[in-house]
């Protein structure tokens, strides 16, 4: 059985969809191991053809072309690719080295889709390169190398699988007399290792050199020459497993790539990375506006109080004129005992306090001073006895008056004496027959209050507790009902369940705390309305990087071709680009994330000095939300791009200008 065998090879290409032209013409040859066979004819007469066919390139013909007794045409892709990786070695006349590699990575390069481990790798490519007298040049560039050097490294890359058979398509074309037969020398010292070595040439001189001319002509062979012997000896075989290219091999190669157009990398992942900066600053800047909000609510309402009103029903809105000011006799109802009894009773409420203002109709007498007096309301938790400027809280039978009231009741100076003195109050009602009934009540000043603003009126007020208002109410035969319940909740967490159930039973949250919320609400929608219109810069970027994906799929077409000659599969090519694309998509959301910090830090240092307030609050879920968004965009632009790269025909690739 012979090594190679072509049977009946016919092969034609289709001219502008229409003709065929003939290349190859019934071509029947046999190759042995050990055979240095020159193939000589005029250019154009289907030599490189014919090489592509062997070498596993071309697939697109008629006829057998048989190795160790197996069509080519019975093997599947992936058999065919490692047809390609371990039986083929290809040498080209250009030498496709290349170009970001070193000459140590374009001859372990082959080896990356095998299962040696990397030591193995690069002793093997070490141990050839010093054999081919390139041991001196291991860490240089291929621009770096003499075209003698150049082709040494090609053909230490070719021998880097140990593949039984050399395919050299003229590979003295580019060199001068005495490198070629250097180069011819070293094919011919690879021949008599038992390797198959078959060149592609027009040089009659360079043909004698080998053991064996095949002469085509016109796509027929004219002359089967035989010069020499060939070399019996038998080659080393190995047993060789295949593997994908592993991501990190990719991830490496895609990385030198990257390197090698640093320049034009970097100025896409800026653009890139200007849309996710302004996504995240956005995001951070909604995030610090509903932050700085809530703080302001929650520093000046209770987190844990519901404040929960009874909302009035249209026919009785008139006759709330008995027990709440202004604001409760048009919007609220007063509580019954039993609308107390349900609301003390929801799950989680820890306790409830009744609230009500008086309003319109209070004076206060002070020995012998009548003063009117704006409000009495009821004590809560919004009146802090940190801001009580002398004395302390009420108790029974006690009230608190601000600091307005009391200057007025007493005088400028005098009002802190009013501490501990008895006072009287009289406030004009109403009873169930609609008599006018006075309400007096003999209280003792418990203390002076400074902060005015606080509280549901300001001015001229006064706090006591609901229990000494209700039993003066109580003397004169009327019941206080409160216009207002203060529900604590027992934990934060509890706040919202209890605002539901609140709802539900037909009351009302005050609606202060739900216009804050809605506020809020408004303002986060608001954040991501401009975080989305931010995005649109995504977008920009994603069309960015999938030009600039295409543009390297084109500049690297022929490297694809190479990579392709030397075993590389469809997926291998497309991982490549997947983690170049992946990679571009990293690099720009690490400069976003960055810059975001940068500029939050540069601007909240700003709004501190001016407004006193960090505006940007950027959080570390922004951050990765960023990259995670960058690197997917980048990926997803690299979808059509990569699988591009990865059905090129490697053939065309090869030949690419
Ligand atoms: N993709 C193609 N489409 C159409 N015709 C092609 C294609 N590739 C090669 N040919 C034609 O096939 C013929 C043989 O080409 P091939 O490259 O095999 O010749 P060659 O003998 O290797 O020439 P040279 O020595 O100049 O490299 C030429 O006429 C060429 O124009």
């Amino acid at each position: 059985m012979s090594l190679l065998e072509i049977k009946h090879l016919n092969k034609s290409y289709l001219l502008a969809g229409k003709e065929r032209v003939p290349v190859l013409k019934d071509v029947n040859v046999k190759f042995e191991s050990g055979e240095f066979v020159s193939i000589l004819g005029e250019s154009g007469s289907g030599k490189s053809t014919l090489m592509n066919i062997i070498g596993g390139m071309d697939s697109d013909y008629e006829g057998d072309v048989i190795i160790q007794g197996k069509s080519l045409h019975t093997m599947k892709e992936v058999e065919i690719d490692a047809y390609r990786k371990d039986k083929i070695g290809f040498i080209f006349q250009s030498f496709n080295l290349i170009p970001h590699l070193s000459v140590l990575e374009n001859v372990m390069i082959a080896m990356q889709m095998t299962d040696h481990s990397t030591q193995e790798r690069t002793q093997r490519a070490k141990e050839i390169l010093t054999e081919i007298g390139l041991k001196d040049h291991l860490a240089k560039r291929p621009n770096q190398l003499s075209g003698g050097q150049k082709q040494r490294v090609a053909i230490a890359r070719a021998l880097s699988n140990n593949p039984d058979i050399i395919l050299a398509d003229e590979p003295t074309g580019s060199l001068d007399q005495e490198t070629s037969e250097q180069i011819l020398e070293l094919l011919d010292s690879i021949a008599k290792k038992g390797v198959l070595i078959i060149t592609v040439t027009h040089s009659q001189r360079v043909a004698s050199f080998g053991s064996r001319i095949v002469s085509v002509e016109d796509g027929c062979i004219k002359e089967d020459q035989f010069l020499k012997e060939r070399y019996l000896s038998v080659k080393e075989t190995e047993e060789k497993k295949g593997k994908n290219l592993s991501f990190k091999a990719s991830f490496k190669l895609a990385i030198k790539n990257m390197i090698l157009n640093s320049k034009r990398n970097t100025l896409v992942a800026v653009g890139g990375a200007i849309g996710i900066l302004s996504v995240i600053l956005m995001l951070s800047l909604g995030n610090g506006i509903t932050g700085y909000m809530n703080d302001q609510i929650n520093s000046s309402l209770t987190p844990l109080l519901v404040d929960v009103v009874k909302p009035a029903k249209a026919a009785d809105a008139g006759d709330q004129q008995q027990n709440g000011g202004p604001m409760q006799q048009i919007s609220n109802e007063p509580f019954t005992e039993q609308d107390i009894v349900t609301v003390s009773g929801i799950k989680n409420v820890e306790r409830v306090e009744k609230v009500i203002t008086i309003s319109g109709k209070n004076n206060m007498v002070f020995n012998d001073k009548n003063k009117v007096l704006s409000s009495v309301g009821t004590i809560t938790d919004a009146i802090k006895a940190e801001d009580i400027e002398k004395g302390a809280m009420p108790v029974e039978n006690e009230i608190l008056l601000t600091v307005s009231f009391a200057k007025g009741l007493s005088s400028e100076e005098t009002y802190p004496s009013l501490v501990g003195k008895k006072v009287h109050l009289y406030i004009n009602e109403m009873n169930d027959q609609n008599r006018p009934v006075t309400v007096e009540a003999d209280w003792v000043v418990s203390g002076i209050y400074k902060q005015e603003d606080r509280g549901p009126m300001s001015g001229s007020n006064a706090y006591t507790s609901f229990t000494t208002l209700e039993n003066a109410y109580s003397k004169q035969g009327l019941t206080l009902q409160p216009t207002q319940l203060n529900a604590y909740a027992e934990n934060i967490n509890d706040v919202a369940g209890i605002k539901e159930v609140i709802k539900a039973d037909g009351f009302q949250s005050s609606p202060l705390a739900s216009i804050m919320e809605r506020v809020t609400t408004y303002l986060k929608m608001a954040s991501w309305v401009l975080s989305a219109i931010a995005g649109i810069s995504l977008l920009v970027s994603g069309i960015m990087i999938l030009v600039v994906l295409n543009i390297s799929v084109v500049e690297r077409t022929r490297e694809i071709g190479i990579l392709r000659a030397i075993g590389a599969r469809k997926k291998d090519i497309r991982r490549i680009f997947f983690s170049e694309s992946a990679l571009l998509g990293l690099f720009s959301g690490l400069i976003a994330v960055v810059a975001a910090w940068i500029i939050s830090l540069g601007l909240n240092t700003v709004l501190s000095n001016v407004f006193g307030v960090e505006l940007i609050r950027l959080s570390a879920t922004y951050l990765i939300f960023g990259l995670c968004v960058s690197t997917l965009i980048s990926v997803v632009a690299g979808l059509i791009p990569s699988s591009k790269a990865a059905k090129l025909d490697p053939m065309e690739s090869l030949r690419y200008e």
